[in-house]
This record gives structure tokens, sequence and C-alpha cells, in this order.
């Protein structure tokens, strides 16, 4: 059975005016590791009284997209506007309505609770009040100056009877001028750059700051969220004295230094405007300066590297295998595509900031199982990205994981995934926008603290939507596509006083 909508009635919830209070008892363990006497590990539950408060002014929501003409910023575009106003389309199969399919928010449920032996789910987006993405306006910046029913159509990935609806609502919308440096890109991608800004990195990131100042005056809006969906770059080199803290970063910016990124750029312009700022490409935009300086600033920073299609696959099958018992011993994922994405990544030292991303995925699995394991030992793990034209957005994904199973025996699981990289990418890019701009409005206090705060400004609630989660200093890193929904959910749950989702059906047992 499905509730629409629901509300929580407890001794321990308050929907007051404009906010909604609730008090939540977290059990957790406190491990003790063994000592000099001779006894083993000791585990300890504890509990810890947590208040939540959320604000439920839901603001008008502004989205500022780095790269919003390119595939997926054109796509996620004319999506939302397809759902918006209701659109329609026929292809050979069937008539085809807007949706917001591959969303976590908009498209995936909750189980609230059992009646009469039947489980009731509710919507995911009605566990706390969220920006309706429908209402989104959007804007931002791309190094290429086509509007954006042209660059809708340059992207080759929406069927063409919907383009032609969407073209009149996109023809107007045009990208602002972009932070271009072709040295970290492929040398390929000069071609498209006719929209850039000039000017020291400064006056860059002067630039931006107006830019999204102008923005948010234009379009009424109350808050911006600015969100990194442009090329990937290298690496950028953490040098000491250069980026490694904030103060060595904002020297290095006065001076012009050719070691910062365009993408760090722009993330320095939003901590400086208190703008939240995700990362969705693999780079190291954050380097330790800019870490430390949206940490001091309190300023929220997320990322890095959409988690769409095949590194999802394997946050879920090497969890299974893991947690299974079998050890994956051998992982060698390939693919192929041929959107601009796939011939930038056509790079070397492009490509090596995918290759890092997608293959740290597995890390904590492994680590987490030391009967399988040996310290150090880890499963071989290959990447391969080809540049293929033909099939365009269309990307191709192969993986052979072969793992060691009962008494000396091989398991060997091949798949095969084909799919519109930008369908893919565009929901988690919604979801990454509106949890973002949520976590923003949450605040909590631990027992003994006598003022709520924010969360940490390293937004790892967006983990679920991240192939590499950015993490604070010092805290842990979780990949697993399972855990990292329970996270979410069950932050989301204590907000308005609900237990995490445990799954043991007591009452049925
Ligand atoms: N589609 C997916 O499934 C997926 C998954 C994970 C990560 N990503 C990442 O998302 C990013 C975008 O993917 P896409 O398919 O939309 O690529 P794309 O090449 O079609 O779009 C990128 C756009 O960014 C613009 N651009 C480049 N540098 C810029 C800059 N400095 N400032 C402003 N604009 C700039 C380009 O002109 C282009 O229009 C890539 O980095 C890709 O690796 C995509
Ligand atoms: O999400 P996923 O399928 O593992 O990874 C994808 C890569 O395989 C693809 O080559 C790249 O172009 C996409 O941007 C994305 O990173």
């Amino acid at each position: 059975m499905f509730a629409e909508s629901f509300r929580v009635e407890s001794p321990r919830v308050r929907y007051g005016d404009g906010e909604i209070q609730s008090e939540y008892r977290y059990d957790t363990t406190e491990v003790v590791p063994p000592g000099n006497s001779g006894a083993g590990w000791v585990v300890r539950p504890k509990s810890v009284t947590y208040n939540f408060k959320t604000s439920t002014n839901v603001p008008k929501l502004g989205v500022m997209l780095v790269g919003w003409g390119g595939n997926n910023g054109t796509t996620l575009t004319a999506g939302v506007i397809a759902n918006r106003e209701g659109i329609s389309w026929e292809t050979k199969e069937k008539v085809h309505r807007a949706n917001y399919f591959g969303s976590l928010t908009q498209a995936s449920t909750i189980r609230i609770g059992s009646h009469n032996g039947e489980e009731i789910y509710a919507p995911f987006k009605s566990l706390v009040p969220m920006v309706n993405p429908n209402t989104i306006v959007f804007g931002g910046w791309d190094i290429s100056n086509l509007n954006m029913a042209d660059a809708m159509a340059r992207a080759q990935v929406l069927d063409i009877h919907l383009q032609k609806q969407l073209r009149p609502y996109m023809e107007s919308m045009q990208p602002l001028a972009g932070i271009f440096n072709p040295d970290f890109v492929a040398a390929n991608q000069g071609a498209r750059a006719n929209n850039i800004i000039k000017g020291t990195k400064k006056e860059q990131v002067e630039q931006i700051r107006k830019d999204i100042r102008e923005f948010k005056e234009k379009t009424k809006v109350d808050k911006v969220v600015v969100l990194w969906t442009a090329n990937t770059e290298r690496y950028s080199n953490v040098v000491a004295g250069l980026n490694d803290t904030m103060d060595n970063l904002l020297a290095s910016l006065d001076k012009n230094e050719a070691e910062i990124s365009p993408s760090t750029l722009y993330a320095i312009a939003c901590v400086f405007e208190g703008v939240p700022f995700v990362n969705g490409s693999p780079q190291n935009t954050f380097v330790p300066g800019l870490m430390e300086l949206a940490i001091k600033k309190n300023s929220v920073i997320g990322g890095d590297d959409f988690k769409s299609g095949q590194t999802k696959m394997k946050s879920v099958l090497v969890d299974f295998l893991v947690g299974a018992g079998i050890k994956p011993t051998s992982i060698a994922s390939y693919n192929h595509l041929g959107n601009n994405d796939g011939m930038n990544l056509s790079a070397p030292q492009v490509f090596r900031s995918k290759e890092i991303s997608k293959s740290s995925v597995v890390d904590d699995m492994v680590a987490s199982n030391p009967i399988l394991y040996k310290p150090d030992e880890h499963p071989d793990h290959v990447i391969v990205i080809k540049y293929i034209p033909y099939v365009g957005d269309s990307k191709r994904a192969m993986d052979e994981y072969t793992s060691e199973i009962f008494m000396g025996g091989k398991n060997t699981i091949v798949l095969h995934n084909t799919c519109e990289d930008s369908l893919l990418a565009s929901p988690i890019i919604l979801d990454l926008v509106l949890l973002a701009e949520l976590s923003t409005r949450i605040q909590l206090k631990a027992e003994g603290q006598d003022k709520f705060h924010s969360f940490h400004p390293v937004a790892t609630i967006l983990s679920y939507l991240s192939k590499a989660p950015l993490v604070p200093p010092g805290t842990p890193v979780v990949n697993a596509l399972a855990k990292q929904r329970a996270m979410l959910e069950n932050i989301l749950r204590a907000c308005i006083g609900l237990a995490p989702e445990n799954n043991m059906m007591l009452e049925h047992k």
C-alpha cells in the first residue's frame, strides 16, 4: 500500500511554525581494543540523545551548473522543463511522458511500517519537506556559447520529437562565459571554447561571484546551489606552499599561480558567496587549502564524480560478494562511449582522474573482511575507457568479476551494460542539488551540547550519489551503495523522530 504523504505522531516530535523538531536516540557502540590484561575486544552499547531541527521553509531554488551546455546540463534542464510542462512525446514504441526515474528523492520509496500485515510505503521525498524540482530555476556557465536549445541538439541524447517541443523554452537560455584553462583538459576541448572569462585568476573568481549574485537577484531565488558538470580535469598538483593550506591557496590566487584549476576557482567563489558547491567530476578540485577554506567559512562542499553506471553496479556487486564471504580477486572494467566526455577522457592525464575515482570504490569493502583479504591484499582491479564516436552518449560497459569460492573454486561473473550516460547522470544531479539544499536546513545537537549546529560542511550526506565520496579529513569513506542509502534515509528518518529501518520485523516472528 502507498501513503502519498504522512505525519509522525509522537511526544518526541513537534511540527512547529516553520520547523520540525525531533528527539532521537542514537544507539551505537564504543569499541575497546584488547589491553595488556589478556582480555579480548570489548564492545559497549551506548545511546546518545540527539535533537534535530529541520526548517520547513522550502526556498525557491536556483541551480547554476558549470558546464550547463554539456550533455548532462542540457539533459537535466530539458528533463525538468518537460516534467514542469507535462510534456509527452511519441516514439515508434509508445507515447512517453516526462518522469524523474533514476532520482532517489523523486522516484524511490521508503517503508514507513505495516498495516493489517501489509507493508506501507511512502515517497522518499515525503520524509521531510524538499524543493519540488519542477520549480528550480536553472542557470550557469559554459565555455561554449551555444544556447541551450542548440546545445541540447548537439548532445544528441533526447528524442527529436521531445527536443522540438522543448526548443521554445530553451532557445533563450544562454550560458554565461566560463573560466577555461586548456592545461587542465584534453587539447581536443579547445575547439568549443568560445565563451571565456578573461583576466587573472583572482578577477575570474570575482566574476563568478558577481555572476552568482546577479543570477540570484535577477531570478529572485532564495538560495543557489552550484554544481560542476563540466569537463573532467587532470589532477592538480598538491604542493606545500601552493595549495596545501587555506592561506597558501589564497596567496597563490593573489599571485595568479598557474596550478589552480578552473574547478577550484569556481569552488573558491562559491565558498566566499556561502553557496554550496558540488563536484560531479573526479578531479581533486577540493585541494587541502580549499577544504580548509570551506570548513572555516562553514560553506557546503560535496562530491566527487557522479556515481552513475558501472561504478554504481560495482558498489552493489562487490558489497554483495564480500558480504557473502566470497573473495573477488580480479575486476576488469572496460567501457566505451562517444560523447564529448569520452573525447575529453581520451587524454591520458585526464583519464587518470577517472581511473582514480573508479578504482577506489571497492577499498572499504575489501578492508571490511580480513577473513578474505590479508593486510594490504587487494583484488587486481583495472579500469579502461575508450572513445568510440559512433555510439555517442550511449555508454557500453563490460565488467568481469572473478572470485574465489568454496574449496579452491572460482566464480566469474560478466556484465554488459548499455545506457545513455546523461540519462543516468541527470537524475543524480537533481538529487545532489536537492539534498545539498536540504542539508543546509537541518540542524542538530547531541546531549551535552547547548547549541544546535549544521552538518559538517563537507557533505557526506551526498555519498550515495558520488563515486569517490568526499569526507572530512580523518573520517571513514563508505562506498557500498546499500549502506550509503541507509545512512541518508535513516538521517532523514531521525529528523522526524523515526527509528532507523532495521528490517527486523519482529512483530511477524
Ligand atoms: N554522464 C555520466 O554518467 C557521468 C558520470 C560521472 C561523471 N560525469 C562527469 O560529468 C561531467 C559532464 O559530463 P557531460 O557528459 O555532460 O560532458 P560534456 O562534455 O558534454 O559537458 C561538459 C560541458 O562543460 C563545458 N566546460 C568545460 N570546461 C568548462 C569550464 N571550465 N567552465 C564552464 N564550462 C566548461 C563544456 O563546454 C561542455 O559543454 C564530466 O566531467 C563527466 O566525467 C558524468
Ligand atoms: O559511472 P560509471 O559508469 O562508473 O562511469 C562513467 C565512465 O565509465 C564513463 O566512461 C565516463 O564518461 C562517465 O563520465 C562516467 O564516469
